[in-house]
């Protein structure tokens, strides 16, 4: 039988307003039901369950400080509840030899009565805008899923990399290192964790400043952590006394199947401490498998152990990026071989569009600028790729091969020197 309309049917036309007849409101830090409002509908956007009020508590202490807009309809039977959010802040993201301040931006939902109305889009075109108005080069963002964002002009930039581990195989044939590995409890492991990510994250482009909140949720302390207590924290100490390493995990032991320990960040301001940790993890008692997300594609974990093949590696794209104003951001890297090169850039939103000159030196000095007839060879490429280029983790050639870069391949080979960083990019929390 079919079921009566619980509403009358212009209630259901209300649904669909055009965007222009909501509000889109910038909600104030000091305004705790706006914040706490933000984070029930951002919790609903991404299929969790209602917060409790220790969560809000924790979720305002880990946006504090950041920009939240939210979109209210007046028309709801709940029109205090946002139908769309969206979170950004400024934050400082390491670049191949430097750095960049970067606009991040997070929590992008639209409720599922409002989607496909082209709230999102008013919302992403918002923030770049504020963000090229604010003198940002590069806004940045993780993604849900990897068809929504190459729209507005975001490309992937970083490559995470999950491991799994047969432990019962590997063998370990890295480094032995001379400080020591002991237990913290986990304040102190919330502590270790920011203070050796900050340390550690200059070594690899792409990398950004972490927050207490997001300490605390690894070490698994932060509200609403129902399993808080099965998580263990231990530090690397190296031979001078220095803390250099630190390692949240947790052991799942499963009526049956193998015995897994799954790490929950590694963070390691060196390359002993990075080694010291992984034999840690590999060598555990009992344990027959281990896992670990978030890796660098060059992550060394394969060649620290006997057995490449006890080692398997599943990779996704994580950290998207998107170029606002390209001297400004080609001039925020350092590059790996001389160049002398013409980028047109194709930028459907303007942004980036040009004949930009990029000329790098023996010395590695670079000068970025608009090309006025420079005669150099010539590169086309959207601001989607070169969004992608940005912290050396893609291959100039894959996009070339792909279509996506044009050029000579004199011009491409010149370009993909330059462009490569040594160290691949690694974003290791999600923002
Ligand atoms: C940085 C982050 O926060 S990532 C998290 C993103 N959020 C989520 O995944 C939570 C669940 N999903 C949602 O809240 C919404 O579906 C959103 C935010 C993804 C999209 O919101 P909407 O308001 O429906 O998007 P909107 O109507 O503005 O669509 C804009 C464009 O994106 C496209 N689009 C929207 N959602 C998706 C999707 N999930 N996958 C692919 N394309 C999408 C639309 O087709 C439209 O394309 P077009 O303009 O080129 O024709």
């Amino acid at each position: 039988m079919p079921q009566t309309p619980a509403r009358p049917s212009h209630d259901r036309q209300s649904a669909h307003a055009a965007p222009d007849a909501l509000e889109y409101r910038v909600i104030a830090d000091d305004d705790h039901a706006g914040i706490d409002a933000v984070s029930r509908a951002g919790a609903r956007g991404f299929l969790m369950g209602e917060p409790t009020d220790a969560e809000l508590s924790a979720q305002r202490a880990a946006v504090e400080g950041r920009r939240h807009i939210a979109v209210f309809d007046a028309s709801l039977l709940h029109p205090e509840v946002p139908v769309a959010t969206v979170g950004s802040w400024i934050t400082e993201m390491s670049t191949p030899g430097g750095s960049v301040p970067m606009w991040a931006i997070s929590a992008v939902t639209v409720a599922p009565t409002h989607r496909r109305r082209g709230i999102a889009r008013s919302m992403l075109e918002r923030e770049l805008r504020d963000a090229s108005d604010a003198g940002l080069a590069v806004a940045g963002l993780t993604a849900s899923e990897a068809t929504i964002y190459g729209r507005y002009g975001f490309g992937i930039a970083t490559t995470a990399v999950r491991f799994t581990v047969d432990t019962r195989r590997a063998g370990w044939v890295g480094p032995e290192t001379d400080g020591r590995i002991e237990f913290i409890d986990r304040e102190e492991l919330a502590v270790h964790l920011g203070e050796v990510h900050e340390e550690g994250r200059w070594e690899r482009p792409g990398d950004v400043r972490g927050w207490s909140e997001r300490w605390r949720e690894f070490a698994g302390i932060a509200a609403g952590e129902e399993d808080g207590k099965h998580v263990r924290g231990v530090r690397y100490v190296d031979a001078e006394g220095q803390v250099r390493g630190a390692m949240a995990y947790r052991v799942f032991e499963p009526d049956s199947g193998p015995v897994r320990l799954d790490v929950r960040l590694l963070a390691a301001a060196s390359r002993e401490a990075e080694a010291a940790l992984w034999r840690f993890a590999v060598q555990y008692d009992l344990v027959d498998q281990v896992t670990a997300d978030h890796r660098p594609v060059d992550d060394p974990l394969p060649w620290l152990v006997l057995d490449t093949r006890a080692v398997t590696a599943e990779s996704r794209d994580f950290e998207w990026l998107r170029i606002l104003d390209v001297p400004a951001a080609l001039s925020a890297r350092a590059y790996a071989a001389p160049v002398s090169v013409v980028l047109e850039v194709d930028d459907r939103l303007g942004y980036g569009s040009g004949a930009w000159l990029l000329q790098v030196d023996a010395s590695g000095s670079v000068s970025v600028g608009a090309d006025e007839g420079s005669g150099e060879p010539r590169v086309a490429l959207g601001i989607v790729e070169l969004s992608s280029l940005f912290l050396g983790g893609v291959s100039v050639r894959a996009l070339a091969d792909a279509g996506r870069v044009r050029g000579s391949d004199v011009a491409i080979a010149a370009l993909a020197n330059a462009f490569h960083s040594w160290r691949a990019p690694q974003l290791s929390i999600g923002y």
